[in-house]
């Protein structure tokens, strides 16, 4: 049975990254699919946003929405300060399979929950099943037509606090204008966009983050 793009990626991680080193697995992904194939990471440039933003929170709970192969996962737990942990969700059981070895290859499962699963059933288990009191930063990377709702849900749920922050990546490609909308016409979010690229193409896109002001 062929394999898949994902476990292509995986295999190229494996033979050219070094084990328990997050950079150089960032770094084998990028240069995979910026080369051979082309994947739906966040990639470097729109990588080192998210990086910023994960500095300048510091967070101790994070959470994920579209985990796929594990890149922004290693990617937001290398930054984390210990103790603190990133719970990310992925629908594909495939997708989290992959994301589950490249999470461990690069050192971080200490710091990562992977939970499979649709977010608006993953969401409402946040507290109780997860142990989450509030977050501290959401990274939205999901189903573009699932960042409004899943929003939502996250403040009918209690799961955001005064200081909490949104990121969105594409919102530009393939685009998420209805949460562009919801967002920036919310007086309990302060919105600033960041204009970048789609990862690995020369396609404009842009991430959004959203600083909730309880
Ligand atoms: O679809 C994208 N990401 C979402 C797929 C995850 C599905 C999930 C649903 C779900 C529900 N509940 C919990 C977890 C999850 S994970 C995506 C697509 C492009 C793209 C694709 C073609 C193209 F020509 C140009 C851009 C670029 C990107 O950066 C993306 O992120
Ligand atoms: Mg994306």
């Amino acid at each position: 049975m062929n394999q898949s793009k994902e476990q292509r990626i995986l295999n190229f991680v494996l033979q050219n990254a070094v084990r328990g080193d997050p950079c150089s697995v960032m770094d084998a992904i990028d240069k995979y699919c910026s080369q051979k194939e082309w994947a739906m990471n966040v990639g470097n440039e729109k990588g080192l946003i998210l990086d910023k933003t994960v500095e300048e929170i510091n967070p101790s709970v994070a959470l994920e929405l579209g985990t796929y192969c594990g890149y922004s996962a290693v990617r937001i737990a290398r930054l984390l300060k210990a103790g603190a942990r990133l719970l990310t969700v992925e629908f594909n059981p495939e997708f989290a399979a992959i994301a589950k070895q490249m999470i461990e290859f690069a050192g971080v499962q200490d710091k990562v929950k992977l939970i499979e699963g649709p977010s608006e059933e993953i969401i409402p288990q946040l507290k109780k099943k997860y142990e989450v009191d509030t977050l501290d930063f959401v990274f939205l990377d999901h189903w573009k037509d699932r960042y409004t709702p899943d929003t939502i849900l996250l403040q009918e749920c209690s799961l955001l606090r005064k200081g909490s922050v949104l990121l969105a990546d594409n919102i530009i490609v393939p685009g998420a204008p209805e949460f562009v909308n919801y967002i920036r016409n919310n007086p309990r979010f302060q919105c600033t966009n960041y204009p970048s690229h789609l990862e690995y193409m020369k396609v404009q896109d842009a991430m959004e983050k959203a600083v909730f002001l309880g």
